[in-house]
């Protein structure tokens, strides 16, 4: 189980969406987080064999997938942005059809669809028609289609965007369950998603790789570089100005700001633990200081 990314670079007429990217994928959580526009779905669409790369390789199990992409797709599992259901069928008649789409042989189908099922927890729900689902059931029956081959590669392509915050949770945990001996990789721009459930972290930007690390070291990276303070109104306004805050609160004395700056903002700013979406902000920031 080897994903091997070298060099890949994608670019649409003049305009370049992808540079450079390199990754040696190892099973466990990829967390790739970055704004909208970032290249995260370009990436995505390339590894699953959909898109081609205008320049570089990437090869699974040291083949080149240009020319050997059976052998990827049929490890593949694979859930993108815009995953459509048919409003005729129930979740457990939709996986049924799929499953025999994928070509998996029909004495083993209907087994392995009730396991699926039960996998992502709709046993419930599994012959009611997809229409009555919520925006996270349609998610789970996502993860189920993509989970009928039993993918060596899992990729999962914002999976949480429309999500309420307790249907968030429930789909974290569910691939945070799924992350034994397979790769998955997990496209995000909200950080909280990979927040726990990821080993490693990519931060994309404009195409580019700010960061490859772990949620830990992006911790320590940014230890000494979050700052609270609480104030009145107007400073309060002034700091927001200047600096990148990452929360705002207003409190019975005042207002209190957490701010991410490699410099103390304010006399009275006291260090503060960070977290992983201010380091985040502090990843972001640096670039958007650099252009
Ligand atoms: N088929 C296409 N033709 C031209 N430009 C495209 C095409 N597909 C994507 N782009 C552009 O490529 C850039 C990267 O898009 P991509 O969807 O890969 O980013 P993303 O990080 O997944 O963002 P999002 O979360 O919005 O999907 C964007 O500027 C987008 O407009």
């Amino acid at each position: 189980m080897e994903l091997t990314i070298d060099h890949l670079s994608k670019r649409y007429g003049q305009n370049w969406v992808l540079r450079d990217l390199s990754l040696r994928g190892a099973p466990g959580m990829l967390g790739l987080v970055g704004p909208n526009g970032a290249g995260k779905t370009s990436l995505m669409r390339m590894i699953a064999t959909l898109l081609e790369p205008t320049e570089g390789t990437i090869r699974w199990n040291g083949q080149d997938i240009r020319t050997h992409g059976q052998a990827l797709r049929q490890v593949l599992g694979y859930l993108p942005q815009e995953f459509g259901v048919y409003p005729e069928f129930t979740g457990r008649q939709f996986l049924r059809y799929l499953a025999a789409m994928k070509g998996l042989p029909r004495s083993i189908a209907n087994k392995r669809v009730d396991e699926v099922i039960e996998v992502v927890n709709l046993e419930q729900m599994a012959d009611r028609k997809l229409p009555t689902y919520s925006g996270g059931m349609k998610q789970r029956i996502g993860i189920a289609q993509a989970l009928l081959n039993d993918p060596e590669l899992l990729i999962v392509d914002e999976p949480t965007a429309g999500l309420d915050p307790a249907e968030r949770v429930r789909f974290r945990t569910l691939l945070a369950s799924l992350t034994r001996n397979r790769i998955i990789l997990l496209s995000t721009h909200i950080i909280s998603d990979v927040e726990a459930v990821a080993n490693r972290l990519m931060i994309l930007q404009e195409g580019r790789v700010l960061v490859d690390t772990t949620p830990e070291a992006l911790l320590v990276r940014t230890a000494g570089s979050v700052w609270s303070v609480t104030t009145d109104q107007a400073t309060a306004l002034q700091l927001q100005a200047t600096y990148q805050v990452s929360t705002m609160v207003n409190q019975m004395n005042g207002i209190t700001l957490r701010i991410v700056s490699a410099t103390r903002p304010h006399e009275s700013a006291v260090a503060s633990d960070p977290s992983l979406e201010e380091g985040y902000l502090l990843a972001v920031g640096r670039q958007e200081a650099r252009l």
